[in-house]
Order: C-alpha cells, then structure tokens, then sequence
C-alpha cells in the first residue's frame, strides 16, 4: 500500500452554498436504470425473459422513465426493445429511454429500434473528464465538445424523421463529476444549443458520478454550480446518476437533489458497473422513512428482491438497507426488550416511535415475527415477546428470567439460533415436564365461611399417589395452597414458602387450560414450577407437587 500513489480531490471554492440549508420536500423523478446500466454490469446479461420480468416489476412499481437498454450495442437489447413496441408493453404513463454513444451510426441503428415507439427518450452521452479526453479520446476540450454537438444534431436530425414517436431527449457528460464543473456545464450548453428546449419541450441534462472520487457534498456542490450557471434552466431537466465507488451514492443522490437535481437515474438494490449505481430502494426508502411520499410502491419488498436477485443472479446481502432479510429483527437482549416496550405502545394514529426500528416493518410486507429473533445474545424481552406473539403466552417478569436463562443455556450448547417452536419446547420441558415422584390425583378443599371467626382456617384433603400407593394429605389454611403447603409439611416434614405465584389462561374459551407458575422457597431451596390443569384451582397444587419432586430429585443427586 502507498497512499502517496494518490491525490486529493479538489473541492470547489463556494462559500455561498446553499443546499446545506436545503431540505428534501418531495420525491425526485426516478429513472429506472436496471435494464440498462445494471444489466452491462452482469456476468451474464439478462436475457429477454430475464429483462421482461425486471420490467414488468419496474412498472408495476410505478416508475415512469425506465432506461430498458443500449439497443444499437446488443441485439438481445434491441429485441426487448422491439418486443416493448411491438407488442404493447408500455403503459401511457411510461417513458422508455435508451442510451447511445455520440456515433452516427449507433444513434441510427438506436431509432431503428424505437421505430413505432408512442414515446421515447433518446440518451446520448460522450466522456468530458481529463483523464477521458487525454488518455482514451486523444482530444482537446473542443474535441469533445465536437462530440457531443454532433451526437447532438443526428439524435435530433433523426427524430425529426419519426415525428409520430413523442421524442425526449438526453445528454450526459459522462464522468461529469470528474471534469472540471465550468467545462461540464460549456460541453452541456452546447448541446442544449444544438436542441433548443423550452420549458414546456424540456431536454434531461443527467450528470453522471460515473466513478464515485468524492465525498458527497463535492457532489452536490458540483451539481449547484451547474444549475446556477448552466443555459436555459428552466428548460432544462437537472438529473443525477451516481455510482457508489465510495459507498455514498445515495448520499450524493440526495445531497444532489438539496442542490437542485430535479431527477435521479439508479437500480433496484444498486446493481451497476463495479460497486454499483445509485440503490433506488434505499433513496426511496430514506425519504419514506421522513414521511414523504416516494411515488414508488415498496410495498412488496420481497417480490422486488426476489425478482432482482432471479434477474441478476446477485443475492441480496441479508443487511442490505431497508429490504435484507435481517434488518428489522433484533438478536441481542437489549434491543428486544426495547422494541417489545415500544411496540406495545405504538398507537396506530401517532407517528411511528419505536427504538430500533426506523419504519414499521409490516409496511413493505415483513412481520413482527421475524423482527425478535432469539440466540445466545439474546435476553428475557425476546424470549418472553415470541412465546407471548406466537403461543399467547404471557410470562410474569421473574418467569421471563428463567426461561431465557434456559434458553440461552440452550443456544450456547447448541451453538445456533431458536425460533418460536424451539422455545416453546424449551418451556415446556424445561417447567411443564413430568416428574416422577409425588402425583397429585384428587382435591376436597373447604372453604370455611370466616364471616363468624376470622380465626377458622380452610381445609384441604388431596389424594396424592406416591410409590403407587395412594395416601391422603390434609392440612389446615388461609386457602388452598397455604392449606395445601401445611399438607405437605405434616406428611413430608418440608417448609413450603410461596415467594411468586402467577397464572396464565392458555386459551380462549371456557375450556382453556390454567398455566400456574411458581417460585418456591423448599427449606430454604429455590425451586420453580409449573403446571398446568382445566381446573385453574389444581394447576397451582399441582405445580407445588412438581416443585416439590423436582426438590427431591435435585436433593438425590447431590448426595
Ligand atoms: C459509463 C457508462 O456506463 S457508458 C455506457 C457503457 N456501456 C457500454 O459500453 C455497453 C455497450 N457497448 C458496446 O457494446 C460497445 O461499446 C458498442 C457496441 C456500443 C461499440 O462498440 P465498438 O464500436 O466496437 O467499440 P468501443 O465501445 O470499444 O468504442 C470505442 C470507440 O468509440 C469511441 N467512443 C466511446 N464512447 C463514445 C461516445 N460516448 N461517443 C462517441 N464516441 C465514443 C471511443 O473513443 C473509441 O473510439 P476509437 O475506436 O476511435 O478509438
Ligand atoms: C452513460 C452514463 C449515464 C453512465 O452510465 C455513467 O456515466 O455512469
Ligand atoms: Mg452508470
């Protein structure tokens, strides 16, 4: 590595700035590029079929101007062309655009390929940075203003010969944010010249960050000095298409757009040369997110990754902003428990407020239940958030201990995540399991009416089967289980202390089950237990049993 191989990129000197102050107020014009810019970046280019799902996607989502290919470069491109015209595939709404070097010939065989077209923008470009003029072209500026002056009178010339196609046309200075910004905006005002928009026939200029070398705000500045100097404004308009070299396209896209860019050219997920174009998804994303209407429909975001990765055979990384399969879910402990607290607050009439997620999933189609995905960094908020969403089972705060100390236990033996079925499992072997030993097989309890003493005390007589023999404990208490705890203390000897007891109905109708869990104290020993009956004044007897058994075991193995 030698740093010192490369230089800093120049800023420009522009202290009256302005975009800085600027907000983003509503949704550019997109331009879908995929067809086109992220197709010449595959492997293997998409073939017909291949681009006719890519396309159909894209108007179904509802972008207007979509680049479908460089139709005079490829004859798979110019045959999707023609299948477009020809068997009328493009809604009244939608623009088709196709580019073009600045060569006599290319632009011929390009109107060829838009013969019949209702409409259609032709996209010439040639390159205007130093290092193209220098070391590819061989030419001065005036070469390549030459360039660019005659691509601009054949696409017009040649349109003048299909009057019935609605004509737009575009130039781009490629490697425009390499080429000094008073040189882009001469080679620009000369092909504007060449066209003579007006602002009711208006031309696109696109100004490419063909290579990404700068930081976005570089870009920006670049694309306010062109719109501040450049002919003809307001007949003119401004688009933007940047690559992401540096990782900052969307930044730039956006930082451009608070410049004045009124357009912006990108692919869906940012497919495109090298690291990519400009990510359509996420810009349209990041302005949802701010309440502005991104005038895309992202609803379904897995048939929009889906289709991409079908078309392109490039997988989406599962952190892929706004649409990879892991961003709204939260593995570790803190997070969970944050996002559970918040969700449960979250009003359907108030802004969207809930800590780590940026948007409610369920907007582009992703569930709560993947959002709360539990593994070994994971806490009680998770654990207790999935068997409550999926099994409606709502633990007490100290039983969320346990289990997710259970479940972690788990996810560190076994190395690997738990979904809603794996904990469900671990809570039901883990607290609701058989024990063998004392069995709890009938209840007489007596309720004394304390009206005329307040000293007399509840009676409780349980059958227990122990050693299969049948016995009967009895005892005296303020209620079944304080009555049932002197039970079990006159016929085992232990001192039972009932330090947390919670019940859950499992279930909707009169035939749900009681779910009674309980944190005993049993000479002195912590136990937990759980149990389960019809009968929601046995579950807690019979989780005392459970306690007690589990108890007894544990004692066992310790000596
Ligand atoms: C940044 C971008 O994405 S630009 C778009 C790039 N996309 C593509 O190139 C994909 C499709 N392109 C192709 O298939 C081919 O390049 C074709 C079919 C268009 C042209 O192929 P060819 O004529 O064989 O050659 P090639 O592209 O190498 O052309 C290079 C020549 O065109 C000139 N040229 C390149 N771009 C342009 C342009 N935009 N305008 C005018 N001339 C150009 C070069 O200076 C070079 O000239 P030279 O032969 O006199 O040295
Ligand atoms: C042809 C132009 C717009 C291009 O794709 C680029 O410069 O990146
Ligand atoms: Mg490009």
């Amino acid at each position: 590595m030698n740093h010192q191989k490369y230089r800093r990129f120049p800023t420009i000197n522009r202290p009256h700035r302005q975009w800085p102050n600027n907000q983003i107020e509503k949704a550019p014009l997109w331009c879908a590029v995929d067809l086109r810019d992220g197709n010449q970046a595959l492997m293997e280019p998409m073939n017909l079929g291949q681009k006719q799902i890519l396309w159909q996607l894209l108007v179904d989502m509802g972008f207007k101007h979509i680049e479908v290919g460089f139709p005079s470069a490829s004859q798979p491109d110019y045959d999707f062309v023609r299948w477009l015209i020809e068997e009328n595939q493009i809604p009244s709404d939608v623009t088709i655009q196709v580019l073009t070097q600045a060569r006599d010939h290319l632009i011929e065989r390009t109107y060829e390929s838009l013969k019949g077209a209702p409409r259609a923008i032709v996209h010439v470009y040639n390159s205007t940075s130093p290092v193209q003029r220098e070391k590819v072209f061989n030419l001065d500026k005036q070469g390549i203003i030459d360039i660019a002056i005659a691509g601009a009178k054949k696409v017009a010339n040649e349109a003048l010969k299909h009057p019935e196609t609605d004509w737009q046309f575009q130039y781009s200075p490629e490697s425009f944010s390499s080429t000094e910004v008073e040189f882009a905006i001469n080679v620009c005002n000369a092909v504007i010249n060449v066209w003579q928009p007006t602002p009711n026939k208006p031309v696109i200029i696109n100004l490419p960050a063909t290579v990404e070398c700068a930081t976005p705000n570089v870009f920006a500045d670049q694309i306010e000095t062109f719109c501040e100097h450049v002919n003809q404004r307001e007949s003119i308009i401004v688009s933007v298409h940047t690559h992401n070299d540096r990782g900052c396209a969307v930044a730039a896209a956006e930082l451009a757009v608070m410049a004045g860019a009124d357009r912006v050219e990108g692919t869906l997920m940012g497919n495109g040369e090298r690291t990519g174009n400009m990510d359509l998804v996420t810009m349209a994303m990041n302005l949802y997110s701010q309440g502005i209407d991104p005038e895309v429909d992202l609803t379904d975001a897995h048939r929009i990754t889906q289709t991409v990765e079908q078309c392109t055979a490039i997988p989406t990384h599962a952190r892929h902003p706004w649409v990879g399969d892991l961003v709204y879910t939260a593995f570790s402990g803190s997070h969970q428990d944050a996002i559970r607290k918040c969700l449960n607050q979250q009003a359907d009439d108030e802004y969207w407020d809930v800590a780590y997620l940026p948007i409610d999933p369920k907007d582009i189609g992703r569930d709560y239940q993947s959002v709360i995905r539990v593994n070994s960094q994971s806490g009680k908020g998770g654990v207790a958030y999935i068997l409550e969403s999926q099994y409606g089972i709502r633990l007490p705060r100290w039983m969320q201990i346990e289990l997710s100390q259970a479940v972690q236990k788990h996810c560190e033996e076994n190395n690997k995540e738990v979904n809603g079925e794996n904990i469900h499992s671990i809570f039901n072997q883990h607290f609701l399991a058989e024990t063998a030993g004392v069995q709890l097989r009938s209840v007489k309890f007596e309720h004394s009416d304390h009206s005329n003493n307040a000293n007399q005390q509840d009676a409780i007589y349980c059958t227990v089967k122990h050693d299969n023999i049948d016995t009967i404990i009895q005892g005296l208490g303020n209620g079944s289980i304080d009555a049932f705890c002197h039970a079990v203390k006159t016929e085992w000897g232990h001192t039972i202390d009932v330090q947390y007891y919670d019940m859950v109905t499992l279930g909707e109708h009169s035939d749900a089950s009681a779910l009674a869990m309980m944190q005993l104290n049993i000479d002195g020993q912590k136990v937990v237990a759980c149990a389960t009956d019809t009968d929601s004044s046995h579950a807690p007897l019979k989780a005392i049993i459970q306690g007690l058994n589990r108890f007894n075991l544990r004692n066992q193995q310790a000596a």
